[in-house]
């Protein structure tokens, strides 16, 4: 019994970190994969895009599924198992060759599949669980880096990250596309998106460029370009009303999404700031398609190559921002003009958001990709890898 105890514990501790572990951290399919299931063969990107997300999962979901989760990605990269079956009391081993093994000779695409298919089926119900009850008037507690209310019809979901300036962590973009698609599916007429302190957001969390996974710095930068495109694409295809109320200001990617918003409105103690050069970056967020259209190319190019930071008003004169408010006055002219609008006929705007974006949807999904991959290339980069050591050793800053 009590050695039986030891191996619970034991095995209870390799299940907690086999999830944690990059190697065997799965992401959540694409959107399509979700509708269309087993009908679809998962593609390569799809598995690896699943590797950014089973981390998320807000229920544990159990020794067994974890044990499923393990065989299903050993036997997708390795093909059946090929390890020396462990000794009987290698308790841990033991129960992870047990789940390999029974695989049998399952081919790796169809691992691949099923792989793909049990973390779409943990992330529906983890999703679901999560969602904003309708007409429900409270914060949900399940985000580390955010806070999300739904009140008279508008659901918040703010950057709580204030002592980062609310930098965008790799968690933190995770959150955001789970909170975006909740909020797509419950009650709420309009989403809104904002910032808690004196920032709205500072953009991506430099410190993402340290958490190095065992494939090394390639590895990340492949796993991080997937990771962006579904942060981008879930902006793309929100299907409600999408405000930014920017309290403070904004830099790199929480700028460049906004051309993906259907009314920004700013404080006038907000900045516009896409230091992509001096970053030894690259546009992302489809700005080097969205901000040539909305301020004309010259304009856009003082932001996109030069990195020249806008004011509120020089934003708004350039159409990136709808209106710009006092800051003594602006949450409360905001927050009054929202609930207005809330109450607009829901089915009307939606479809009213469809009819004008709808057209555009395919070429920014194309730019999406494309920013994406060039991206990928640009984080190896010395300029970008100089540009951030010296940020973080504390040399630099905007
Ligand atoms: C191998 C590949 C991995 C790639 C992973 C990438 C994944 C997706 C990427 C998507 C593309 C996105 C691009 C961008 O967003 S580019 C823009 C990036 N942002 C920045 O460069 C801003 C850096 N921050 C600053 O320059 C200043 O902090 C700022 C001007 C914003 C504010 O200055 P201020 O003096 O007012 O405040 P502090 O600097 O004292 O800030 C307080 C603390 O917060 C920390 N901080 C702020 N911003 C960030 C950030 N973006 N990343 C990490 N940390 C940030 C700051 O260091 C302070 O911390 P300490 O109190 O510990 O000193």
């Amino acid at each position: 019994i009590a050695m039986a105890g030891v191996a619970g514990r034991l095995a209870r501790r390799w299940c907690r970190s086999a999830v944690r572990s990059p190697l065997q951290v799965i992401s959540f399919p694409s959107l399509q994969l979700h509708l269309s299931g087993t009908a679809m063969r998962a593609s390569q990107e799809d598995f690896e895009s699943a590797m950014n997300q089973v981390k998320l999962l807000k229920k544990d979901p159990g020794n067994e599924v974890k044990l499923r989760l393990y065989a299903l990605y050993k036997q997708a990269t390795e093909g059946p198992c090929n390890m020396p079956k462990p000794g009987v009391f290698d308790f841990i081993n033991k129960a992870k060759w047990d789940a390999w093994n029974a695989l049998g000779s399952l081919p790796k695409e169809t691992a691949r599949q099923n792989y793909v298919d049990l973390v779409s089926s943990l992330t529906a119900s983890s999703e679901s669980s999560s969602q904003v009850k309708p007409g429900a008037d409270r914060e949900q507690q399940e985000y580390e880096n955010l806070v999300v209310t739904s009140e008279d019809g508008i659901t918040k979901i703010m950057f709580n990250r204030p002592t980062r300036k609310n930098a965008i962590s790799t968690q933190m973009y995770q959150e955001i596309m789970l909170a975006l698609k909740a909020a797509s599916k419950d009650d709420s007429t309009i989403t809104v998106v904002t910032g808690n302190g004196d920032y709205y957001c500072s953009g991506n969390d430099l410190a993402n460029f340290t958490d190095i996974p065992p494939g090394g710095v390639e590895e990340k930068a492949k796993q991080s370009a997937i990771m962006l495109r579904d942060f981008v694409g879930t902006f793309i295809d929100f299907p409600k009303p999408l405000v930014a109320v920017v309290n403070g200001p904004a830099v790199g990617i929480s700028v460049t999404i906004l051309g993906l918003f259907d009314a920004v409105y700013a404080s006038d103690r907000a900045t516009f700031h896409t230091p992509f050069s001096h970053l030894g970056l690259s546009p992302e967020g489809c700005a080097s398609y969205t901000f040539p259209k909305i301020m004309g190319p010259a304009k856009a190019t003082e932001m996109l190559i030069f990195g020249k930071k806008l004011t509120a008003g020089e934003a708004c004169a350039q159409g990136l921002v709808t209106e710009v408010f006092p800051d003594s006055t602006f949450q409360k002219e905001v927050w009054t003009r929202l609930k207005a609008y809330s109450k607009l006929p829901p089915n009307s705007m939606r479809i009213s958001k469809q009819v004008i974006r709808n057209t555009e949807k395919e070429k920014l999904h194309a730019v999406n990709a494309e920013e994406s991959s060039v991206l990928q290339e640009r984080w190896l980069s010395d300029e970008c890898i100089n540009a951030t050591m010296n940020f973080l050793s504390k040399k630099a800053k905007l």
